[in-house]
């Protein structure tokens, strides 16, 4: 369960990004964060991620309080949750295979066990032909999908996506949208920002959106039409 209670963030200089935010995700639930540009989507996800500490509230992920993990510890909390972005940030000098094996390597496990893992990974996003090949080799939507896979090798219990199809035609949009919605379904909790709206209604799952940095609507699955 993510837990916001009452969280507000304001950039140093900065008017503030998120005012007052108390929401619950549910372990295993599929959500969609959406709302203007400024808005405060990447905010929160950030937050999540432990790369933007919040200014106050609370923000608990089953059950642990975020405020309570260190600098020291936030590698650690990163291993518990995979993270994807537009820019899929991916090594382009490594090969695919050595970019989803990087939060396993980090991690310390053992040299086979992560071949095994980072093959399943990208066996399921469907690039296991690929793993010999640099990024650049690659579509838009397969460096994404090399993101994704990166982002669930170590199997987290908490997915978070910022604006994951933003540089994607419809058509892949769709597919990796379709793709977050299959890790849902094994279990992982996945938090996705997008402004996409035709294609957030396209997938039935549950809506926050903010409004200048404060949460104006939240809607169940079935209550998007
Ligand atoms: N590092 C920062 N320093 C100062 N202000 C920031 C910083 N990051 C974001 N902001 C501001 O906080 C507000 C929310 O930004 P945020 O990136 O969370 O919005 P967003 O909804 O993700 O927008 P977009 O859809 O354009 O990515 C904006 O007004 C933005 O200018």
């Amino acid at each position: 369960m993510i837990q916001f209670d009452q969280v507000s963030k304001r950039y140093e200089g900065g008017h503030e990004a998120l005012s007052q935010l108390s929401f619950a995700v549910p372990t295993g639930e599929m959500a969609f964060v959406t709302g203007h540009s400024g808005a405060g989507k990447s905010t929160l996800l950030k937050l999540l991620g432990l790369i933007e500490r919040p200014s106050h509230g609370t923000i608990s992920v089953d059950g642990k309080n975020l405020a309570k993990i260190r600098h020291s510890g936030v590698p650690k909390w990163r291993r518990h949750i995979g993270m994807v972005f537009q820019d899929h940030r991916l090594l382009m000098d490594r090969s695919v295979f050595a970019n989803v094996e990087l939060p396993l390597a980090i991690g310390g496990i053992a040299r086979a066990e992560r071949a095994r893992r980072v093959r399943a990974a990208l066996e399921k996003v469907g690039l296991l032909a690929y793993e010999r090949q640099l990024p650049a080799t690659l579509s838009a939507g397969e460096q994404q999908r090399v993101g994704i896979a990166r982002a669930i090798v170590a199997r987290p219990g908490l997915l978070i996506a910022d604006e994951p199809t933003g540089n994607l035609d419809p058509q892949l949009a769709v597919e990796i949208m379709g793709l977050f919605g299959e890790f849902q379904q094994v279990g992982t909790t996945v938090l996705i920002a997008s402004h996409d709206l035709p294609l957030i209604k396209r997938m039935k799952k549950r809506v926050i959106v903010l409004d200048h940095g404060r949460l104006v609507a939240d809607l169940a699955a079935q209550e998007v039409l």
